[in-house]
């Protein structure tokens, strides 16, 4: 603005913003008074009603300046008080700082830090107790109050929650690590022996794996595991596979996860999860060879299995540490512990639904002992997250990256307009009771097979078990997750937008 237009504009009451582009309250002042001076001139008689509109408009902006002028100038006064409360604080602090040369923690509280620390925790006055802290010279931090953090671990084996690890910096709670992280698999000697799990009555399928058997005798010097079913079909092909190994009963299956270094797969999701039903505690790594419709967790190429075979062997692989669950079916007619059933592993979900009933399945489920609900519908999904894009999925649960550490509680057709699917996190147990007054039994089934019933009184107790499946990722977990929904699932496919049409101004 010229400084001849500011003038005129100053004789007529308009002020311009002042240099930091606050306008001056004084300034907003005088522009009302000049508003309503304009507001309060006589009318001349006749005048039109667009006249009176106008000088009623007038009005209004006179008043909405006042109000502004009266906020500006009340915010400021709060302004300049906090600015001086600031000062006083920094001053005092400042004081306090060149007093205290050595801030004290008494030996009351060093006592108390033995006392209270148990195995499994980290007290916040340890940290505060350490060089960096002791000597920063700020009394305030004695004063804080102590606490501890402390984590439970479910038995001497299983250490999954030991990953996560909560530190502290002068008292203040951070997580340094979280257990999802990308790992990494590198070989310290190199693999040995290979099992290869391949589906049955696939002519594809029993080429490929007389090739590759073939390929990792020859060009690699592998020893070769396979089912018994698949060593007959390689035998009559030709007597060259004399050397291939495989087992005569579960005790030998049970001792497999020894031998074993590396476990390839050679079918769709379904070849995955036959494979890790095999191993009832440790898995050795999986890598899952895609020659199905879906192929959800098997990210290799067929058609390129030698290079991926190679590089795998090499080393190192990413890994994507797939959760599984541990479900124990509780019979009311068990006498004793000793009659429970054997526990069973699964990838995917367990599955608890009305099976060939018609009546609403009626299943109490608890979190510990917790009551959560009561579901009344076809059934219940208590899912991993490797198995969030399975089954659960198809019953309205959220999709879930499979290192999150969690439990999708996904119900079947629920009778009820506001049953939202939750997720827990991995430490919990769930139980899922068919109470003794239900009309009708319940069914359960693991990754979709081996079905039980339920019967009124019985329960499903489920919690994460100690051993998850490893399995090779192609690039890494979180690439080939997000190819898998989108590839796979052709998650939010949509065409996009033309860039012509209305656009916003
Ligand atoms: N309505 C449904 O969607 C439904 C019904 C029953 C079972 N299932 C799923 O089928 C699984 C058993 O698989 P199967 O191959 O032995 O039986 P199946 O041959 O009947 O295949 C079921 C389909 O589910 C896919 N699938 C399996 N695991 C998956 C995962 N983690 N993520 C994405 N897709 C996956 C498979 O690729 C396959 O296309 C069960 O664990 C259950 O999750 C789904
Ligand atoms: N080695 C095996 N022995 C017996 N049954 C198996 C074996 N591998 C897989 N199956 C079973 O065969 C069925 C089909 O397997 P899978 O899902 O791998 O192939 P698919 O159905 O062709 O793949 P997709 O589901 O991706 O189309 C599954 O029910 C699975 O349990």
């Amino acid at each position: 603005m010229s400084p001849s237009t500011s003038s005129s504009n100053e004789q007529n009451g308009i002020y311009p913003p002042q240099e930091n582009g606050s306008v001056d309250p004084l300034s907003l002042l005088n522009s009302e008074k000049a508003v309503q001076e304009l507001a309060m001139q006589p009318t001349v008689q006749g005048t039109d009603d667009h006249l009176i509109e106008f000088s009623e408009a007038l009005r209004t902006v006179a008043k909405a300046l006042r109000q502004v002028a009266e906020g500006k100038a009340s915010a400021q006064i709060e302004a300049a008080e906090w600015k001086r409360k600031y000062e006083l604080e920094r001053a005092r602090n400042r004081q306090l700082e060149n007093k205290v040369q050595h801030p004290v923690l008494s030996n009351e509280a060093g006592e108390q830090s033995e006392r209270c620390c148990g195995e499994n925790g980290i007290c916040c006055h340890e940290v505060l107790r350490d060089g960096h802290s002791f000597n920063s010279g700020n009394s305030k931090l004695s004063k804080k109050a102590s606490f501890k953090l402390s984590w439970f671990c479910k038995g001497e084996n299983s250490d999954q929650h030991k990953h996560d690890i909560v530190s502290f910096e002068k008292g203040n709670i951070t997580t340094a690590e979280r257990s999802s992280k990308q790992i990494s698999l590198k070989w310290e000697s190199p693999p040995q022996t290979v099992l290869i799990m391949s589906k049955p009555d696939s002519t594809t399928v029993r080429i490929l794996c007389a090739d590759m058997v073939r390929w990792l005798k020859e060009q690699r010097k592998l020893n070769i595991y396979v089912e018994p079913r698949v060593k007959s079909e390689l035998l009559t092909e030709s007597s060259f596979y004399n050397f291939v190994q495989t087992w005569k009963d579960d005790e030998e299956i049970s001792l497999l996860h020894m031998k074993v270094d590396l476990i390839v797969t050679l079918g769709g999701d379904g070849t995955v999860l036959w494979a890790a039903r095999k191993f009832k505690g440790p898995v050795p790594p999986i890598v899952p060879f895609s020659l199905g419709s879906l192929g959800f967790m098997t990210p290799f190429y067929s058609e390129h299995y030698k290079e991926s075979l190679t590089s795998i062997l090499h080393g190192p692989i990413s890994i994507t540490l797939r959760h599984r669950l541990q479900c124990h079916v509780i019979r009311d007619a068990a006498k004793s512990e000793h009659d429970t059933e054997e526990s069973v592993l699964v990838l995917n979900e367990v599955t608890i639904d009305r099976g060939i009933s018609s009546f609403l399945t009626n299943l109490e489920c608890y979190c510990d002992s917790t009551f959560v609900t009561c579901v009344q519908g076809d059934g219940l999904i208590l899912s991993t997250t490797s198995g969030s894009t399975a089954y659960s999925l198809a019953a309205g649960g959220s999709m879930v990256h499979p290192q999150v550490p969690g439990m999708l509680f996904t119900p079947i057709c629920p009778h009820s307009l506001s049953f939202r699917p939750l997720i827990f996190p991995e430490h919990v147990t769930l139980r899922v009771q068919v109470p003794f007054n239900s009309r009708g039994n319940a069914w359960v089934s693991f990754d979709g097979k081996d079905r039980k019933q339920l019967a009124p009184g019985d329960a499903l107790v489920c919690s994460m078990a100690p051993w998850p499946v490893p399995t090779a990722c192609r690039v890494d977990s979180t690439s080939d997750f997000l190819h898998s929904i989108q590839n796979g699932l052709h998650w939010n496919l949509r065409k996009t937008q033309l860039s012509d049409g209305p656009r916003d101004t």
